[in-house]
């Protein structure tokens, strides 16, 4: 979809060293016009490190980055990029409303205070002071100042962790609302479920940029979807099915049907396959990989049980 769109971050052989540590080790990186770009990885991987100098408040060891073909640095690219960070400092005496409007001021162009207030879902908040907001409705806060200056660039930083079910839904149908309009959005995660609403995951481990795809493709890339089914299929037909990584077969069922787990990068191949055989087929289920699982597999991170939302 955005192959053709222009680049509007382009770093090229970054890294950077706090001393002995190598906190980015050359990552080169193009993200265009319209992405919705997750980077994840493990804690100390070096994604705050990498945002910090896509964001021109670190500087590398070596290495370029351009902005929106600027230093990141320069006050024209600050003013079209909005950073929603973890730590908001707000005076806490200011409401809501004042203090999109009083950011708001710092922008050559930015957007109307109500306009605001109802896309970070704070209207009904708009005269309670900064300082008696809730977890979530601080991060809407932080949400809301970020985009107060119409920015071209949106970064955020763990967006939804404080957010409930229900506003989640909400803060990413907007952000994509956002990207539709031709905006770009960085976000840095630890949250699964929160890259699998990105078009593209960056996956960054010591420093280094492990893989870049798009979350359906990197659930590929371990090939971890399973099948199970109960069959009249010989073992060796389902071994031999398109796609079949593995396949435990057991022993025929009274009914004369074979229960079997096929591991499989894709699950219509071999499908579509062993349907076309006129075998029989029951008790069906697909089980597709999680990005949890991919994220383990390429990070190789203990395996530890998924968390629940
Ligand atoms: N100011 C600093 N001084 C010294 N070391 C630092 C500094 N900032 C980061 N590091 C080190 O650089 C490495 C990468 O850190 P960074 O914060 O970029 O990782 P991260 O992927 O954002 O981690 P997390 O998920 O825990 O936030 C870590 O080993 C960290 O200890």
């Amino acid at each position: 979809m955005t192959a053709a769109a222009p680049p509007v971050i382009e770093a090229h052989a970054l890294r950077r060293t706090f001393g002995e540590v190598v906190a980015v080790d050359g990552i080169d990186l193009t993200i265009r016009r319209g992405e919705v770009v997750a980077v994840l990885g493990p804690n100390g991987a070096g994604k705050t490190t990498t945002i910090e100098m896509l964001l021109g408040l670190r500087r590398p060891t070596s290495g370029t980055v351009r902005v929106l073909g600027a230093d990141p640095e320069s006050a024209s690219v600050r003013a079209r990029v909005g950073a929603m960070l973890q730590d908001t400092d707000a005076p806490g005496s200011l409401t809501v409303a004042e203090m999109i409007t009083l950011v708001g001021t710092y922008y050559p162009v930015h957007l109307p205070t109500p306009f605001v207030l109802e896309r970070a879902d704070l209207v009904e908040h708009a005269g309670k002071r900064v300082n008696q907001l809730s977890g979530g409705q601080r991060q809407r806060l932080s949400f809301a100042l970020a985009i107060v200056g119409d920015p071209d660039i949106l970064y955020l930083d763990e967006p939804t962790a404080a957010l409930d079910v229900v506003a989640r839904q909400r803060f990413w149908s907007y952000v994509r609302t956002f990207a539709d309009l031709g905006r770009t959005i960085v976000f840095s995660t630890h949250d699964m479920s929160e890259a699998d609403e990105a078009d593209r995951v960056v996956l960054i481990d010591r420093g280094r940029v492990i893989a870049d795809a798009s979350p359906a493709e990197l659930k590929r890339l371990v090939a971890a979807t399973t099948v199970a089914l109960r069959t009249d299929a010989a073992p060796e037909a389902l071994h031999a099915l398109p796609g079949v990584r593995s396949a435990s077969v057991a022993e025929p069922d009274a009914d004369g049907l074979r229960p079997a787990v096929l591991n499989v990068s894709d699950a219509v191949a071999p499908l579509r396959a062993l349907l076309a055989s006129d075998a029989t087929v029951v008790d069906l289920l697909v089980t597709e990989a999680s990005l949890t699982t991919a994220f383990l597999h390429l990070t190789s991170q203990p395996e530890q049980p998924e968390a629940t939302a």
